[in-house]
């Protein structure tokens, strides 16, 4: 699986992309000696033993506002009255903040002297034209889309959000909003996935329900293809009568469907599919298995097509606040709800082990990652925890 081809795109598009090029300015920041203060530029000689009981009194000959471009000189003796972000006048070499002064108009009384070059903001102080702004693999936020604005790039070259298809398989499930006959259950994964999906960054196509029925997924998946970076479906995996998928894709794709030893998220199957090769996931249908399941495979591989390399998870170390037993020989993962607090870390678990209880799935915030040797934790006990809702934009 590589990474996803490059292309340009309107500054606003790139957030929570990945910048593919170095990007080296064309300006200077500041590109001017600005004011840093409303007041009055001045010659700071101007003002030796100006103080409250006795201000020194300036004709003010100008007055300069940001986006101005005045060519008033501040010659000696005088003073131009200047806004925050205007050009500094020729001639002046330091400003005075208005609060210093009696705000005047046509002539100003000045009660301080300001130190040479005090509140001048200087051509290139910041940063020079021809610097290297920022390197490619740059994951763009809002701090780095501040910089790239205000170097003047309107776009840039990042890798584009992969393109994310997710199919339900099982006959039992309806589209919420829809009665439930009997035996009958919602589809709740093709949300849950494309949800974390579109969250990490993808445009999601959800596709839905599709019965467990080996043609109509077999031909489901084939038309999906077409607009696919990476397909997900979930449920059919695992030893059932009608857990058809593996059968369906040892057809369309080269795939391996392996047991994980993890819990939830025991069967699994990644592989590719059609002549592009277009990598799916087969993920567990239980909705628990589900979820953990993105976490642990999808995202990190979402996260390489965008060109993040290599995927780090942050993970804090937290006191665990209730007991439980973990399974021998299988890494658990246990929804809980964390907190930090001036002791650091604590979580709880919230609403049970099981793979099939969703219940309690909105409350959590974070998994407990319990080592495969571990089979039992204990109030109090240290664990890693996976903070969760990870945005990428
Ligand atoms: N004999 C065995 N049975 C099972 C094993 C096993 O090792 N031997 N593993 C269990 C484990 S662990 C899991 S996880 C599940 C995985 O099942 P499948 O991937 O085959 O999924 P399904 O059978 O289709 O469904 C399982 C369960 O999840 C519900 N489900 C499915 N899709 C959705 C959906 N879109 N929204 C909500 N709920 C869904 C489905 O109704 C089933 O209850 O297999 C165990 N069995
Ligand atoms: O592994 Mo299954 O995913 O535990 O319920
Ligand atoms: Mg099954």
């Amino acid at each position: 699986m590589r990474p996803l081809p490059p292309f340009e795109q309107p500054l606003m598009e790139a957030l929570g992309l990945v910048l593919c090029e170095d990007v080296v300015s064309p300006v200077s920041l500041p590109g001017f000696d600005n004011s840093a203060m409303d007041g009055y530029a001045v010659q700071a000689a101007d003002l030796a033993g100006a103080s409250r009981e006795n201000p020194i009194a300036l004709p003010v000959v100008g007055e300069i506002a940001a986006g101005r471009a005045e060519p008033i000189v501040v010659t000696p003796g005088t003073t131009v009255r200047i806004m925050t972000g205007a050009p500094m006048p020729r001639g002046a070499d330091s400003v005075v903040p208005v609060e210093w002064t009696d705000g005047g108009a046509a002539r100003v009384h000045i009660a301080q002297q300001p130190s040479l070059g005090a509140s001048v903001r200087h051509a290139g102080e910041d940063l020079q034209a021809g610097d290297k702004v920022m390197d490619r693999d740059t994951v763009l936020g809002p701090r780095q889309i501040a910089v790239l604005a205000a170097v003047g790039r309107a776009r840039v070259t990042v890798r584009p959000r992969p393109r994310v298809v997710v199919v339900s398989t099982g006959a039992e499930l309806r589209e919420p909003g829809t009665r439930l006959g009997d035996g009958q259950i919602y589809d709740s994964n093709s949300y849950t996935l494309a949800a974390a999906a579109r969250q990490a960054g993808a445009v999601v196509y959800r596709v839905g329900i599709v019965d467990d029925d080996p043609k109509k997924i077999m031909d489901t998946l084939s038309d999906q293809l077409v607009r696919a970076d990476l397909v997900i479906t979930s449920g059919g995996v695992s030893k059932g009568v009608y857990d058809v998928v593996k059968e369906v894709l040892t057809k369309l794709g080269t795939i391996d469907f392996p047991e994980v030893a993890m819990q939830p998220g025991k069967p699994q199957g990644f592989g590719v599919m059609g002549d592009d090769e277009v990598p799916i996931f087969t993920l567990p249908g239980n909705p628990v298995s589900a979820y953990v399941s993105f976490e642990v495979f999808v995202r990190p591989a979402l996260r390489k097509l965008m060109g993040a390399m290599p995927y780090r998870r942050q993970t804090v170390q937290g006191v665990v606040l209730d007991g439980f037993s973990s399974p021998a020989g299988r890494r658990q993962f246990v929804r809980a709800s964390a907190t930090s607090g001036d002791q650091g870390w604590m979580a709880s678990t919230v609403g049970g082990h099981g793979s099939h209880l969703l219940g309690g799935l909105s409350r959590s915030n974070a998994l407990i990652v319990v080592p495969e040797d571990v089979t039992s934790v204990r109030a109090g006990d240290q664990a890693e925890l996976w903070l969760l809702d990870e945005e990428t934009g």
